[in-house]
């Protein structure tokens, strides 16, 4: 039976972004509408994170048996049962989806609508029977793979990230379009279960970050036989078979034949189906048209996480989520800082990074104080034999944090820290005064905070000041 609804924020789309603002909007007392197409807990759920880090998991404890001997463990070839690891990740989805589903927030006080949405006009969208006449609406939509421009695409029978969890059986030579985050995490999980793997990229390899951390990355995946091929332009895909493939590049290099062919070149807003310009919301190729508080062109619906464009992660999608409803329930004018929010290459080792990188810093500050620490410097390190890697922290001339990137072991739990630093605006010298728990891998971002006070020690009024009072005994 047709209905109307008159709640105060109507979302759309069931994500980490969505999820997040209909929790946040019910804990103040406003009244939601959350309509979502498929399933509860979008791609990060069922495609995103939480498949792609069980799978790393697993190619973890694969890997886990060749690193033995140095500790007089015998290395043994692991035994690789597929369908098994398949099901891992099915049983992690299934264990944590109840904490997405339409009965949990339903408790809550959400309204659930299972339909896909489309704007009838600028205040209304349809969804199913139900007609939405909320006061604000947020888009939180996600995003999808985008077909890159390659003859032969179209008929590669490539993979994306909707159908790689689904695969029957390990692939034989997996070749991955893109070196991005999920290029290469997907790349070492598929090679540390047993495959070969080829990984394709027309320019640098983790472009986006600092090449002083990636190659600390990329050396690591490289001796585990990952072939990264960078600057290299595919100019053909040709099916062969079922799922195999062969990958022609410009003259000069020879074509590439594998088992399975998987996209990571990248995700765009997924923003088909909402008829937008009823509501009178400009968009384009490149997503939609966003103001700084992520208010679309009607000034009565926002967009959050993977539809609102740059910086695709869970972590930003909560951040947007938690944000756009204190900025529509309180009217406060509302603060994206992408920078603040932490991002984690889980590879192993891990790229964790928090802030600017130095080039970006550099461009807004004309004196940087730049520190180093080596993980070859913490003992902890050397009692797991995981010495490689660096901490790079990025500071003003005053030693206020700006940045923080680590490369190594663990890197992704130690980057809260910084994280905290950088939210609270805390300086080099805050970080060099916590007591760090002993053996342990953070103490290695302590040392490099201490680092910028040894310098200030050896300053000539130090000395001069010791001498002084030396002289009263
Ligand atoms: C393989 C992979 C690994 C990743 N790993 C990480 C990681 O380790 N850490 C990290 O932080 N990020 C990671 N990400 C990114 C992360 O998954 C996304 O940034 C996050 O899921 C974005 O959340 P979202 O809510 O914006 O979108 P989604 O989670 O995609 O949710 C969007 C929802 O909207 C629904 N929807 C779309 N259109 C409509 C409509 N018209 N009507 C109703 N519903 C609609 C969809 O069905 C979907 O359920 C990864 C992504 C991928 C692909
Ligand atoms: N751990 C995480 O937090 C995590 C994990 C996975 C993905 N993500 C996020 O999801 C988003 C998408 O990740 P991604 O790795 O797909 O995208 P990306 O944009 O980071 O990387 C895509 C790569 O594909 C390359 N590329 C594009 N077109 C190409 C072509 N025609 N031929 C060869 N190479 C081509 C690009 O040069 C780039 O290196 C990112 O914002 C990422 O941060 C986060």
């Amino acid at each position: 039976m047709a209905r109307t609804l008159t709640p105060d924020i109507c979302i759309i789309g069931a994500g980490a972004a969505g999820l997040s603002a209909a929790a946040a909007a019910v804990t103040y007392g406003a009244s939601v509408v959350l309509v979502e197409k498929s399933r509860m807990g979008g791609n990060h759920l069922h495609h995103g994170c939480i498949p792609s880090k069980a799978l790393i998991a697993a190619s973890r404890h694969a890997h886990a048996p060749q690193s033995g001997p140095p500790f007089g463990i015998g290395a043994t070839q692991p035994d690789v049962d597929f369908a098994a690891v398949r099901q891992h990740i099915r049983d992690t989805i299934a264990t944590l989806a109840p904490n997405n589903s339409a009965e949990h927030f339903t408790a809550f006080g959400v309204e659930v609508i299972k339909a896909e949405g489309r704007f009838a006009d600028g205040q209304t969208l349809l969804a199913g029977d139900a007609t939405v006449r909320a006061r604000r609406f947020v888009i939180a939509t996600g995003s999808v793979p985008v077909p890159p421009p390659i003859p032969g695409f179209d008929k590669s029978g490539c993979l994306t990230d909707e159908t790689i969890f689904d695969l029957p059986r390990l692939p034989e030579h997996l070749i991955i379009i893109g070196a991005g985050a999920r290029g290469l995490e997907f790349a070492q999980a598929f090679r540390r279960l047993g495959s070969q793997v080829s990984v394709i990229d027309d320019a640098n390899a983790l472009g986006a970050e600092d090449p002083e951390m990636t190659a600390v990355i990329l050396r690591q995946l490289r001796e585990e036989g990952i072939d990264i091929r960078e600057h290299t332009r595919i100019t053909h895909l040709t099916r062969l078979g079922r799922h195999g493939v062969r990958v022609s590049f410009t003259t000069g290099h020879r074509a590439l034949e594998g088992s399975h062919l998987l996209l990571a070149t990248g995700r765009a807003p997924d923003l088909d189906g909402l008829d937008l310009g009823r509501a009178g919301i400009v968009h384009g190729e490149w997503g939609l048209k966003l103001d700084t508080r992520l208010r679309t062109t009607n000034h009565r619906v926002y967009a959050i996480g993977d539809a609102a464009g740059a910086g695709e992660s869970t972590a930003a999608a909560r951040t947007h989520g938690e944000l756009v409803v204190r900025a529509i329930l309180f009217r406060l004018p509302l603060r994206v800082r992408p920078s603040m929010v932490p991002r984690i290459i889980f590879t192993d080792p891990e790229l964790a990074h928090v802030g600017l990188t130095e080039t970006e810093a550099a461009a807004k500050h004309r004196r940087l104080r730049v520190l180093r620490w080596p993980y070859a410097e913490s003992d902890r390190a050397h009692i797991e034999r995981s010495t490689h890697g660096h901490i790079k922290v990025v500071a003003d001339s005053g030693g206020r944090i700006l940045g923080a990137s680590i490369a190594g072991p663990m890197a992704g739990e130690m980057i809260h820290i910084w994280s905290l630093a950088l939210a609270k605006g805390l300086t080099l010298r805050d970080m060099a005064s916590y007591i760090a728990p002993y053996p342990s891998l953070g103490e290695i971002g302590k040392h490099a905070a201490i680092t910028y006070l040894i310098a200030a020690a050896r300053m000539p009024f130090a000395r001069r000041l010791i001498g002084i009072l030396r002289k009263f005994g």
